[in-house]
């Protein structure tokens, strides 16, 4: 088991180490360095784990360093670490920010590029990773070991692919999350109290999850078995159809992969 260090403790690196320590990575191996001392006392209260302000305090003790803040501050985090940082494992989760740029501000080359999803944090997450050349088979296993705790884990054979990941699972279950509000929303108006709205939508999202990763049909054939001709469904679908709800998820989708270049040309130069 490995030391590992997370440099900031927002919501993406509490739902990866609530992976790892479900998982029964010693929570002792694990610590967290963010400057919120509220949030420092939430994650040693919550996992157990180490805490600490200073983030080079953190990247000393550590042979795996998880770079977990914001892409806008990812630069100046990494060059206040470039003392501490030699042989280390580097993972950085940040949207946008390209292994170059990593390798460059924090002068190393062993940097793996992943890109989770907060589902991490009940193991259910996935995670697209890509690695530099340098990184070994046996560092992209340790990265992988970490990594499943929260869910599971697809490499990548180039790096630009991570843009079209970031899209389709990254900001994914915000896409999912903002349908079941649309859902909760239409049932209050159609007569439902708020809490049997949420109920049926929430348990109606996970029947749906379950069945698309259990049956053995794709969600096409999985919509067309719930759409009875001429029923109440068809009526609905119809109505997503012609608003034109296939074109506006392909420019959603495709808005989320271009921000995640844009960020990439901003934020690496
Ligand atoms: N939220 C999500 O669904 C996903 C987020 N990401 C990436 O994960 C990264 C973190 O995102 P979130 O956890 O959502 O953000 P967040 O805002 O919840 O967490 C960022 C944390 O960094 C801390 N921080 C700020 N300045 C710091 C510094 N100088 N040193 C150490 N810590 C510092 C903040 O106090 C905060 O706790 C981002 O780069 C984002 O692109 C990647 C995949 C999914
Ligand atoms: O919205 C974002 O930029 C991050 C990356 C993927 C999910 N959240």
């Amino acid at each position: 088991m490995k030391k590992i260090a997370f440099i900031g403790g927002g919501n993406m690196a509490a739902s990866l180490i609530g992976g790892l320590v479900s998982n029964g990575w010693t929570a002792e191996y694990i610590i967290v360095s963010d400057p919120s001392v509220e949030r420092l006392a939430y994650l040693q209260h919550t996992f157990g784990i180490q805490t600490t302000q200073d983030n080079s305090a953190a990247a000393a003790y550590a042979e795996v360093i998880v770079l977990a803040v914001k892409p806008q501050v990812m630069q100046s985090v990494c060059m206040s670490l470039s003392e501490q940082v030699g042989s280390q494992l580097i993972i950085s989760i940040a949207a946008g920010i390209p292994c170059s740029a990593i390798s460059q501000w924090l002068g190393s080359q062993t940097v793996i590029r992943c890109m989770p999803n907060t589902p991490a944090l009940i193991g259910a997450g996935i995670s697209g990773l890509f690695a530099t050349a340098v990184v070994t088979a046996e560092q992209k296993q340790l990265a992988e070991r970490i990594l499943q705790g929260a869910g599971k884990v697809s490499w990548l054979t180039q790096e630009v692919q991570i843009d079209a990941v970031t899209a389709i699972s990254g900001s994914g279950p915000a896409y999912f999350f903002l349908l079941v509000e649309a859902m909760i929303a239409s049932g209050e108006q159609l007569g439902l109290s708020r809490a049997v709205a949420t109920e049926l939508a929430q348990q109606t999202a996970l029947g749906a999850a379950k069945m698309l990763v259990q049956s053995p049909h794709d969600a096409a054939t999985l919509r067309q078995q719930v759409t009875s001709p001429q029923g109440t469904t068809e009526a609905a679908i119809k109505t997503f159809l012609n608003g034109g709800f296939m074109a506006l998820a392909e420019q959603a989708i495709t808005a989320a992969a271009t921000r995640s270049q844009e960020l990439a040309q901003q934020l690496s130069q």
